[in-house]
C-alpha cells in the first residue's frame, strides 16, 4: 500500500506536494535513502536522497539538482550537470551526512523536447539564453517552491547549498530556507562546454572561474 502524506508549506500557494515512499539506494559511494515525493500542482515526481542524520537541527550540506536527462543519465559532455551531481553525492558520502533533492525540471524548466530544440539553435551559433529567448522562452523557468516542503518533511532547516548559481540561492532564501554557506561546486569543464559555462558565468552569472 502506498504511503501518500500530503505536506502543504507554510505559505500555502496552492502547492501540494505528497510523499509517498522511502527505500534504500545503494551507489558507488554510499547506501543513501531515497525518498519519492510527487507534486500534484505540476504532477512532476521529485526525489530526495539522504544519508546520516539530517533531522538533528544541525546544517547539512546539500544540493538542489535540476533535471538533466541528457548530462545526468547519457554522458552529456555539453554540460556539467552529470559531473556535477556525481561530486555532490561524492561529498556528502564523504561527510557520511546530507541531502540532495533531484527536481524533475528538465532543461531549465522547459522541457527536454524544448532542450533539444535550444541546443540545435546553440549549435548553429547562440548561446544558452539566446537560444531560450528564440523559443520564446525566459532564460530560467525554473522554481524551487517544492523544495520547502520536502525540506520540512525530511527535518532540514538550514543548508550548506553545493551551487554556483546566485539565483539558486536567493530562490531559497526567499522560500525561508537557510542557506548557512554557499559551497563552490565546480566539476565537468571540458572542450564541449567551455562556451556554454562562459555563457551561464557572464549571462546568468554562475560563480564559475572561467
Ligand atoms: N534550456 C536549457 N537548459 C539547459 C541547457 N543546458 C543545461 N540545461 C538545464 O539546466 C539545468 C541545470 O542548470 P545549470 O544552469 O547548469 O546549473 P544550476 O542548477 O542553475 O546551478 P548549479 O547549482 O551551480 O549547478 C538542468 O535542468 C539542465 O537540463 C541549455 O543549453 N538550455
Ligand atoms: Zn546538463
Amino acid at each position: 500500500m502506498t504511503n501518500v502524506i500530503t505536506l502543504v508549506p507554510a505559505e500555502g500557494r496552492g502547492l501540494q506536494v505528497e510523499y509517498v515512499e522511502s527505500s534504500d539506494l545503494p551507489t558507488p559511494w554510499a547506501t543513501f535513502r531515497l525518498h519519492g515525493f510527487v507534486d500534484r500542482t505540476g504532477g512532476r515526481e521529485h526525489l530526495a536522497l539522504t544519508l546520516g542524520s539530517v533531522a538533528d537541527g544541525e546544517p547539512v550540506l546539500a544540493r538542489v539538482h535540476s533535471e538533466c536527462l541528457t548530462g545526468d543519465a547519457l554522458f552529456s559532455r555539453r554540460c556539467d550537470c552529470g559531473a556535477q551531481l556525481e561530486a555532490a553525492m561524492k561529498r556528502v558520502a564523504a561527510e557520511g551526512r546530507g541531502v540532495i533533492v533531484y527536481l524533475r525540471q528538465e532543461g531549465r524548466g522547459i522541457g527536454l523536447m524544448n532542450k533539444i530544440r535550444a541546443y540545435r539553435l546553440q549549435d548553429e551559433g547562440m548561446d544558452t539564453v539566446e537560444a531560450n529567448q528564440h523559443l520564446g522562452f525566459g532564460d530560467d523557468e525554473r522554481r524551487y517552491d517544492a523544495v520547502k516542503p520536502i525540506f520540512e518533511h525530511l527535518g532540514v532547516g538550514a543548508v550548506h547549498l553545493m551551487t554556483n548559481n546566485p539565483r539558486k540561492v536567493e530562490a531559497l532564501e526567499a522560500l525561508g530556507i537557510q542557506v548557512v554557506t554557499r559551497q563552490p561546486l565546480v566539476a565537468g569543464a571540458n572542450p564541449h562546454n567551455h562556451r556554454y559555462l562562459r555563457a551561464k558565468a557572464r549571462r546568468l552569472g554562475h560563480w564559475i572561474p572561467i
